[in-house]
C-alpha cells in the first residue's frame, strides 16, 4: 500500500516502495511530496545549476527532404565529428507514428504499478523486456528521477508475446518506420569514413540489433537537487530519440565543459552517435556525454530507439579508417561485454568508453 501523504518521504522504505514494489518515480510524485526523497539527492557536481550553460549555440538541425543532395551527407559527417548529436527535420516519418508512440507511453505509465511491475527484472519472464526506475538502483549513490520500459527487439512473433499490450503496435511501428532514416544516415556516415556500401557484416555491426525505450519523467519536487538522466554516453551505434515538448535534454559542447540545451522542435527527431560507432570510426565520430534535468512543473516523455551491433559482434576501428595508416585507439572488444560493463555500473559521464581504449 502507498504511504499516507503527509508522512515524510524520509521515513518510510522509498527504495522498496519505488524500486521493489515498482511504484517508480511517477508512485512518488502521485504522492505529491514536497520534499525529494534524500536518495535522489545527486552530489553537487552532477546538479545542472552549477553547471555553464551556453545559449548562443546549438547543435545543427538538418533537413532530410531530399538525399540527392551532397550537402546533406556532408552536414551530416560534420556534425557527428563536430558535435555528436544533431536534430533532423522532414526525415519521412509520418507524424502519426510519433504522436501515437507518444501516447502510448503515456498509456504504458498510467497503468497501476502492479501492471507495470510484472515487466520487471524479477517478474518478467524474459529479460529482452524490463521496466524499472532509475538506471541501476543498486549500483548507484544517488537514483535518478525516471521510470522506463525497455524493449530488445527480437522479432514480431516474441514482440506479440511479450511487449506491453499498452505500447507494443506504437513502439513496433515507430522501430519500423525509421528503418529507412536509420539506413541512409549510417550510408551517409559510412561514406565519410571511406567505406563504400553497407554490406552484410557491415549491417549486423552497424544495425544489427535494436531496443526502444520509453520514458517517463514526472514532475518532481526540488527538481534542481536531482537529475532524471545522470551525465553518459550511449553504448549504441546511433540513438534515434523522439523527445516531447517539455525540453530538458542537455549535450555537453565538445572540448568544453559547457552544455547546451536541445530545444524540443515539432516533429524533429534527435540523432546521436553512440559509443559503438565512436569506436568503428576510430575516435572521428564523437559520442557525447548527455544528461536530463528534472522537471518541477511538468512530465516529460522521450523515446530513444539504439540501433547496435549484434551481442556477439566484435567491434573495434573498422580497416577502412586504418587503411590510410591512422593508428587505432580502441581495441577489438565482444559488444556483449562493453554493453555488461555499462549496465553493471551507475552513469559516469565518458568512462564507459575507456574499457574499449588501447
Ligand atoms: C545487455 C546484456 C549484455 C545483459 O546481459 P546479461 O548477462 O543478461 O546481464 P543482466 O543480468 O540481464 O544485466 C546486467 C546488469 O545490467 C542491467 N540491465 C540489463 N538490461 C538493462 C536495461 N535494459 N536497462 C537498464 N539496466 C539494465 C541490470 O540491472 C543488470 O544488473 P543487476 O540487476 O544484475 O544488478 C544482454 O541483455 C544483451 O546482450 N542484450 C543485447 C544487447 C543490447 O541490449 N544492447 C543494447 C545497447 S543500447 C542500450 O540498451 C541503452 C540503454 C540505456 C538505458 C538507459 C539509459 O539511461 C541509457 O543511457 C541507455
Ligand atoms: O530523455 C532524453 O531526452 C534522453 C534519454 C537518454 O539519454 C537515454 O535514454 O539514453
Ligand atoms: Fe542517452
Amino acid at each position: 500500500m502507498a504511504p499516507a501523504l503527509s508522512m515524510d518521504s524520509n521515513s518510510w522504505d522509498v527504495i522498496s516502495f519505488a524500486v521493489d514494489k515498482g511504484h517508480g518515480v511517477k508512485g512518488l510524485a502521485d504522492l505529491g511530496l514536497h520534499t525529494l526523497p534524500k536518495q535522489y539527492i545527486q552530489p553537487p557536481e552532477e546538479q545542472i545549476i552549477n553547471s555553464t550553460i551556453v545559449t548562443d549555440d546549438s547543435i545543427p538541425v538538418i533537413d532530410l527532404s531530399n538525399w540527392n543532395d551532397p550537402n546533406v551527407a556532408e552536414q551530416i559527417c560534420n556534425a557527428a565529428e563536430k558535435w555528436g548529436f544533431f536534430q533532423i527535420v522532414n526525415h519521412g516519418i509520418p507524424i502519426e507514428v510519433l504522436e501515437n508512440v507518444k501516447e502510448a507511453t503515456r498509456r504504458f505509465f498510467a497503468l497501476p504499478a502492479e501492471e507495470k511491475n510484472k515487466h520487471s527484472k524479477d517478474s518478467s519472464p524474459s529479460n529482452n523486456v524490463r521496466y524499472g526506475t532509475s538506471f541501476t538502483p543498486k549500483a548507484e549513490k544517488a537514483l535518478e528521477w525516471k521510470d522506463f520500459l525497455s524493449l530488445f527487439y527480437v522479432s514480431d512473433d516474441e514482440a506479440a508475446a511479450l511487449w506491453p499490450s499498452a505500447c507494443r503496435n506504437e513502439t513496433l511501428d515507430f522501430m519500423k518506420k525509421s528503418q529507412f532514416v536509420i539506413r541512409k544516415l549510417l550510408e551517409a556516415l559510412m561514406k565519410g569514413l571511406n567505406v563504400k556500401e553497407i554490406d552484410e557484416t557491415k549491417e549486423s555491426l552497424l544495425m544489427g540489433s535494436k531496443r526502444i525505450n520509453i520514458n517517463y519523467y514526472p514532475k518532481c519536487p526540488e527538481p534542481e537537487l536531482t537529475v532524471g538522466v545522470g551525465r553518459h554516453s550511449d553504448v549504441s551505434t546511433l540513438t534515434i530519440l523522439l523527445q516531447d515538448d517539455i525540453g530538458g535534454l542537455y549535450v555537453k559542447k565538445l572540448d568544453t565543459d559547457a552544455w547546451v540545451h536541445v530545444p524540443p522542435i515539432d516533429g524533429a527527431i534527435v540523432i546521436n552517435v553512440g559509443d559503438a560507432l565512436q569506436i568503428l570510426s576510430n575516435g572521428r565520430y564523437k559520442s557525447v556525454e548527455h544528461r536530463v534535468i528534472a522537471n518541477g512543473s511538468r512530465n516529460r516523455i522521450s523515446v530513444p530507439i539504439f540501433v547496435n551491433p549484434r551481442p556477439r559482434d566484435i567491434i573495434g576501428p573498422l580497416a577502412e579508417v586504418l587503411e590510410s595508416g591512422e593508428k587505432p585507439i580502441y581495441k577489438q572488444v565482444l559488444y556483449s561485454d562493453y554493453v555488461k560493463h555499462f549496465f553493471r555500473k551507475a552513469h559516469d559521464g565518458k568512462e564507459t568508453v575507456d574499457f574499449a581504449k588501447i
